[in-house]
């Protein structure tokens, strides 16, 4: 059997990249904060204590991270033996964002610059506006701002129940995302406004439209339900998911996966809401997948329910939660499997703000035939797409060096 597992442990970063600066993100790090936080017992809510990943650290998370930052993190050591082959990578893309940290680790760094709404208020061109409300039917939106989420509904979604204005706002990401209320507004209807937002961004060079359904009577019980759809472009370029499609073999994504390629070199979709889910669906798709085939997991929830919230505790419990599964996967290896382990920028809930933070990535490798020890220093995350290529036997890609 040739067959690859990729988890996409989404914002997991560990620890500065050396072009921080550019990003105002130095000393940020996601997975040494959370470290210490948890050493200092602030991070009691829902868990306890010293942060606990003792499947990850035996793969060699600690040591990756003390090769990337120059530091133990905190309730960590560096003695136990270590079975999996470890390393961290910097990105080569330009932006710390979703759409950049998947195509680069799909042999495909985005080296172009996206476009970006960069006023915090009155963020989107009149213009602009006034043609997604012609189009789809609607007099007048809401928003118009750089915010969080959660934090937006609390204070715009009962104005949005009310006029049925549907809340328009963006990050320091390049994205247009779109909140409205699943049963007032409709899910469908919200996908077809997305839609047209996704055809009007066209000359704006954005990354990605996103809907954001949510439910709930009041601002205090809005919760953002599981039907998030991402709109993106699709990769500048062909990725290994696509160059592994052409030559037969399965690209099998779980979660959020087939979105961010928009839907190219994609198989197989498996859904999937919240960490649990999507580990039973990878867990599934293991069970199931023949030779040649590449299982594809994003992991978002470490992302979006955590690190945007800036939730430590949350965070934390996530990690020795995904911790915990790790087991049921080794158990399924089969002789030719390739796990990796990784993720797509940082996003430090320790940090000032609700962004991303630019980091290093984990990259550990592990399966029946991988030689455990430092893959050391990544330049790009495209060595994993390269060592992705090299394994499945395909042309090598432009960007990456393999570490198989
Ligand atoms: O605050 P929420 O809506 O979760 O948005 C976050 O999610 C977007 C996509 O990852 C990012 O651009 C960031 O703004
Ligand atoms: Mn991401
Ligand atoms: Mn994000």
């Amino acid at each position: 059997m040739t067959r690859a597992i990729v988890l996409m442990m989404d914002s997991f970063g560990v620890g500065a990249s050396a072009d921080a600066a550019k990003f105002g993100d130095v000393g940020a790090d996601t997975f040494g904060h959370i470290a210490q936080v948890c050493a200092e017992g602030g991070a009691e809510v829902g868990r306890s204590g010293l942060l606990h990943l003792p499947h990850l650290t035996q793969l060699g998370l600690a040591r990756l991270a003390f090769e990337s930052t120059g530091e133990v993190p905190a309730g960590f050591n560096l003695e136990a033996e270590v079975t999996g082959a470890y390393g961290y990578a910097a990105e080569l893309s330009s932006g710390k964002d979703t759409p950049s940290g998947h195509w680069e680790m799909a042999g495909v760094p985005v080296l172009f610059d996206w476009g970006y709404f960069e006023d915090k208020e009155n963020s989107f061109p009149k213009e602009l506006t006034d043609k997604i409300l012609a189009r789809a039917g609607l007099d007048s939106f809401l928003g118009n701002c750089h915010a969080s989420g959660t934090t937006i509904l609390e204070r715009l979604g009962e104005e949005h129940m009310r006029t049925g204005a549907p809340i328009f706002y963006t990050s320091a990401d390049s994205v247009f995302q779109i909140a409205c209320h699943e049963e007032t507004f409709g899910l469908e209807r919200l996908y077809e406004l997305c839609q047209i937002a996704r055809e009007e961004l066209e000359p704006y060079n954005i990354g990605r439209v996103i809907a954001r359904p949510f439910v709930g009577n009041s601002a205090m019980e809005f919760a953002r339900t599981g039907n998030r759809r991402d709109y993106a472009v699709e990769p500048p370029a062909p990725t290994v998911l696509d160059k592994l499609k052409a030559a037969g073999g399965e690209v099998i994504s779980v979660g959020k996966i087939a979105d961010i390629y928009a839907h190219c070199g994609i198989t197989q979709k498996r859904k999937g809401t919240g960490l649990e889910a999507l580990w039973n669906e990878t867990l599934a798709a293991m069970d199931e997948a023949e030779d040649r085939s590449l299982i594809f997991t994003n992991f978002v929830d470490f992302d979006s329910s955590y690190g945007h919230r800036r939730d430590i505790p949350g965070y934390a419990a996530a990690l020795e939660y995904f911790d915990t599964r790790l087991p049921e996967l080794m158990s399924r290896l089969q002789p030719g499997d390739v796990v990796i382990i990784t993720a797509d920028h940082g996003c430090d809930p320790t940090w000032t703000g609700t962004d991303h933070t630019r980091e290093h990535v984990p990259v550990i490798v592990f399966g029946p035939g991988i030689a455990p020890g430092s893959l050391g220093k990544r330049d790009t995350f495209a060595d994993i797409g390269q060592s992705l290529a090299s394994h499945f036997g395909l042309e090598p890609m432009d960007y990456g060096k393999s570490f198989l």
